[in-house]
């Protein structure tokens, strides 16, 4: 398939977005399946009360008619009234209760979804619109239940129950009304499909501009220094007003709506009211009769309106309900291996084991890989081969970022991969926490295929100390324990002073429970990384991945991270991306990479023998 079309295809499906369907609802709802059947009997009951309302008003003029007792017949309209209106009230919270369900439900599911989502989803995905697909597609959902279900339920029975006894009151009046309101019921479902497209497009648009709020407040220091703020303000407006004119497109259909509904109920008021009085007065039908026809016809057009206008909540809620399969229905990073290759049959404790015991604790063989460039190169990047067609696209597209990469990472050493910029340093520690698999070759972890471990398990071999942003918002406490939920203070402290973190544990009197600020602004960047190695360090993993961070540290900084660094290479495997040299001449091994390639492996002074760019890179460093 050519790119062009690829391109049209994915473009079209953006301008239509996903479609959800009324039965993808039903799951939700069936959660709730005993309050609903409860709600169906009050409906059943609400619309008893409501129907024989009509007909002891009837019997009253009757009575009144003949000049005969009352009796108690007021007292059972009065108390009718007061039930039906009791039980809608029940009805209407019980509804809005189970509509917080399956927003709940839903948020959950997502969520659920959306964090075991493979990371590859995550390189192409806008974080503002995932986060918003959570807060706001979801409350969508809950119309549902309060405007839609409630009225489609309880309507259509006093709907279906007011046509039966118009029926039996006067078919030929009853004929007239129906030709009136089915002219109304066409015009409104040719528009409710309009209703649903136009409501999709107003919640991509909301989530468009909850990505770029997101992307502007990310870097709001950058902004700011850029003086760019006005501008960005200018953005995330142009944002707002894409998401005001898709909400006014949604209104003004959906206006449409309600005169019909208005019209219907007018037009068939007069036509019963005219053809009723010449009924009356010709003798084919009793006032009494006429009165409780006009009371039923309210009864009929009534829940025609409201449902008239919950099309447009049950649309809208629709529009989101497909804005949350599109997440839900993404495989997720553990659906793949099925594909792969059998799971292996380890016990975390026997991963220990032979971890213990092989000398070799990580290794690749022969490892290509390119990462998958853009959404509509839909094949899934774990799986594909850089040399095959996909059905979507050409591989030409797709850069490799390895190319035949093989490396041994001895046991309990200290393997240091250097390199220039772009060489492909952070993809080999990705590659081996399985973020993504290789397209060839294989990555081993104790000399097994480690797509045949659990990734759970494979994890939990591995602590991996990023690159960029590696705290989260929180505390200094919360941070440690990410890896490690069950830490005790005194241990936390511990690996804190461990790392030279014990002066950030005493500036702040709360201690521990010290916030660090998102993305941990209140640590210097030095402070962050260091935090991020006692994490690992905490969770004692029996290999350790350190993307060393790029910033340039002062003199006691960077004393400060090797003594780091030396604390937590003690005893286990580590493999450090070093971005400083003279972090790693002491390394047991060292492998240069350039372009996606191992161009050199070896010790220190080996290498500035042997391979030319890392006498480069050293002479820039000023090590020889
Ligand atoms: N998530 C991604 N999606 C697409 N391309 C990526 C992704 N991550 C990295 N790349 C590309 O892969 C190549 C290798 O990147 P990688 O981060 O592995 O290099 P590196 O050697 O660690 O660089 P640095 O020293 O600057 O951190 C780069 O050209 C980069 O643009």
């Amino acid at each position: 398939m050519s790119n062009a079309r690829t391109l049209g295809r994915s473009r079209r499906k953006q301008e239509t977005g996903p479609r959800a369907k009324f039965s993808q609802l039903v799951p939700y709802l069936l959660e709730h399946k005993a309050v609903l059947s409860v709600v169906v009997v009050l409906s059943i009951l609400g619309a008893a009360a409501s129907l024989a309302q009509p007909l002891l008003v009837s019997q009253l003029i009757t009575v009144v008619q003949a000049n005969e007792p009352l009796g108690n017949l007021v007292w059972v309209l009065v108390a009718l009234v007061v039930v039906a209106a009791l039980i809608s009230g029940y009805q209407h919270y019980l509804l809005q209760r189970t509509g917080e369900g399956v927003v709940l439900s839903s948020r959950r599911q997502l969520v659920a979804r959306m964090l075991h989502l493979p990371i590859a989803e995550f390189d192409t995905r806008r974080t503002g619109d995932l986060v918003s697909r959570v807060g706001s597609d979801t409350t969508l959902l809950r119309a549902v239940l309060t405007q839609g279900l409630v009225d489609a339920l309880g309507g259509s029975l006093t709907f279906f129950g007011a046509l039966i006894a118009m029926l039996i009151i006067d078919p030929v009046l009853l004929g007239l009304t129906l030709l009136v309101i089915t002219v109304s019921v066409v015009t409104v479902v040719l528009l409710s499909s309009r209703i649903r497209t136009a409501s999709l497009q107003a919640q991509t648009k909301v989530g468009d501009l909850a990505a770029s709020v997101e992307r502007a407040i990310s870097a709001v220091r950058t902004v700011r220094a850029s003086n760019a703020t006005d501008r960005e303000i200018a953005a995330v407006g142009e944002e707002a007003k894409g998401a005001w004119s898709a909400g006014i497109r949604v209104a003004s259909i959906s206006a449409l709506v309600v005169p019909v509904a208005g019209i219907a109920m007018q037009v068939s008021l007069l036509v019963v009211l005219g053809v009723g009085g010449f009924r009356v007065a010709s003798g084919a039908i009793t006032v009494a009769s006429l009165v409780a026809f006009i009371l039923f016809l309210f009864m009929l057009i009534m829940p025609l309106g409201t449902a008239f206008g919950a099309i447009t909540s049950v649309n809208s809620a629709l529009g989101a309900l497909g804005r949350i399969q599109e997440i839900i229905e993404l495989p997720s990073e553990s659906d793949h291996d099925r594909d792969i290759a059998p799971l292996a049959d380890v016990t975390p404790n026997e991963l220990s084991a032979l971890l213990s015991m092989d000398d070799t604790a990580i290794a690749f063989e022969d490892v290509h890989f390119a990462y998958a460039l853009n959404r509509s190169d839909e094949a899934d990047p774990a799986n594909e081969s850089v040399d095959e067609h996909t059905p979507e696209g050409n591989v030409t597209d797709r850069q490799p970022v390895l190319r035949g990469v093989s490396f041994n990472a001895p046991r309990g050493k200290r393997t240091a991969l250097v390199g220039p910029s772009g060489a492909g340093k952070s993809t080999i520690l990705a590659l081996i926490e399985r973020f993504y698999d290789p397209s060839v070759g294989v990555v081993r972890l104790a000399g097994l295929d480690i797509r045949t471990l659990p990734r759970t398990e494979l994890r939990a071999q591995i602590g991996y100390v990023e690159q960029d942003a590696p705290v989260l918002a929180g505390t200094l406490r919360e941070n440690l324990m990410l890896a490690t939920p069950d830490a005790t203070d005194a241990l936390c402290e511990e690996v804190l002073r461990a790392v030279n973190l014990g002066e950030v544990l005493e500036r702040n009197p709360l201690g521990l429970s010290a916030p660090v600020g998102e993305d941990g602004v209140m640590l210097s960047g030095g402070e962050r990384q260091r935090l991020a190695i006692a994490r690992a360090l905490l969770a004692a993993p029996p290999i350790l991945l350190l993307d060393e961070s790029t910033s340039s540290l002062d003199g006691v900084n960077e004393q400060m991270m090797r003594a780091a660094i030396d604390a937590v290479a003690e005893g286990r495997t580590l493999i450090v991306i070093a971005h400083r040299l003279s972090t790693v001449v002491d390394s047991d091994q060292i492998v240069v990479l350039d372009h996606g390639e191992v161009v050199g492996t070896g010790t220190h002074s080996e290498l500035v023998a042997s391979t030319p760019l890392y006498k480069e890179l050293a002479k820039h460093q000023l090590l020889v």
